[in-house]
């Protein structure tokens, strides 16, 4: 079919599910650093991390994951691929990451190649096109190279296939304001964020912008902006889409990825972290009624030692995948969340994900829908 999709609640008939092979390492430069670095310091997740400091350190490290929780994960994905094929949906894959892959380098840096698993986040699609968002993490930086076959696909089908300018990824490429103005200790074990490095490659702040900083509601696009990197990146949406879509920003609903906070289920229903969202909405967003779970439980995640990295907040289990807008995939551990749904009446099919805080997503960001039967509509 060709590529179609304008929102994350009509009905599902083609996606694309990340692929978890060879997620060995976490490359801990300043980059993943600086886009971790809420859950790393443990700023705002309630029970995050005993901590890091007692590593030092300041040169980036390779950060193995354990064996068997890559392995778990890597099963969780592919029975998640499963069950959305079992309910007649096209499932398309990414190319896996190779065991043996060679690091990537840019100019001035290398690193290690992550997997294309997160698809949710270096990918936008709108409506008939498919548009590259620009990484904001060196090893992210070859990621949708991985979905080429399949973008290829639907570009031959006739989608429009655009690649947002790629930024050099110095260390003085980033606004390091968000990480300053939160409450939080800077830097990680490795490399600290708060000592960006001169290179002659400097241009300066650079866009970036992930595609899951924005929720799609047919015409109306909802954008979470937490700093200049970004607002340059809408800026540059905002031009490309040329009044074809109504760009709304959002200040600081989260650091970089809003679907942890805000999902929508249906036209005039919204998932939420939390009640007090509504005053971050648009005006005409504020009128929907917000669906907001209880508190997640700790006991319902595994237990990890210091040197797991956590990326996520214990709200992952919100990341929830639509196939329509009565259907819903649910972390089968997140009872409270299933319960909530099924008292609005909406039908969860409760899928396994064990490992959601130590791989940086849930089932909305594993995944990207190409085809859903939605218009661009006018919900707002
Ligand atoms: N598209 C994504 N990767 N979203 C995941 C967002 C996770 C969010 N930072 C949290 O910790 O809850």
């Amino acid at each position: 079919m060709r590529l179609s999709s304008h929102d994350d609640f009509t009905s599902l008939r083609e996606i694309i599910v990340g692929s978890a092979a060879n997620y060995l390492s976490h490359e801990r430069d300043v980059t993943f650093e600086l886009f971790h670095h809420e859950n790393l310091t443990g700023f705002r997740s309630d029970w995050a991390y005993p901590r890091l400091a007692a590593h030092g350190g300041a040169t980036p490290q390779s950060w193995q994951i354990k064996h068997r929780y890559a392995e778990e994960l890597h099963e969780d994905v592919e029975d998640l691929a499963a069950t959305l094929a079992s309910f007649g949906v096209t499932v398309h894959r990414p190319l896996p990451l190779p065991p043996d892959a060679a690091p990537i380098a840019g100019l001035g840096w290398q690193a290690a190649p992550t997997p294309a698993l997160n698809i949710r986040d270096n990918t936008l699609i709108l409506g008939e096109e498919i548009i590259e968002t620009p990484p904001a993490i060196r090893s992210r930086y070859l990621e949708t190279r991985l979905l080429s076959p399949v973008f290829t696909h639907y570009w031959q089908a006739g989608a429009t296939w655009t690649t947002m300018p790629r930024p050099t990824l110095t260390d003085v490429s980033f606004d390091l304001s968000y990480a300053r103005d939160a409450t939080t200790t800077l830097g990680g074990p490795t490399e600290s964020i708060d000592a960006p490095q001169p290179s002659s490659y400097d241009v300066g702040f650079e866009m970036m912008l992930d595609g899951a900083q924005v929720l799609r509601l047919g015409r109306d696009l909802v954008v979470n902006i937490a700093q200049e990197n970004h607002r340059r990146g809408v800026d540059w949406l905002e031009r490309h889409l040329g009044g074809r879509y109504r760009i709304h920003r959002v200040w600081r609903m989260a650091d970089n990825h809003i679907d942890s906070m805000l999902l929508a289920l249906r036209p005039g229903v919204l998932l939420a972290r939390h009640a007090g969202l509504r005053d971050l909405l648009p005006q005409r967003l504020r009128a929907w009624k917000l669906i907001v779970p209880p508190e997640p439980d700790p006991g319902a995640f595994p237990v990890y030692d210091d040197e797991d990295l956590v990326l996520t907040s214990p709200y992952i289990d919100l990341n929830v995948l639509s196939i329509d807008e009565e259907t819903v995939l649910v972390n089968e551990q997140c009872t409270g969340l299933i319960k909530t749904l099924e008292a609005e009446h909406f039908t969860v099919v409760p899928v396994r994900h064990r490992h959601r805080r130590l791989f940086g997503g849930g089932f909305h960001c594993f995944t990207l829908d190409t085809v859903r039967t939605g218009g661009c509509e006018e919900y707002l």
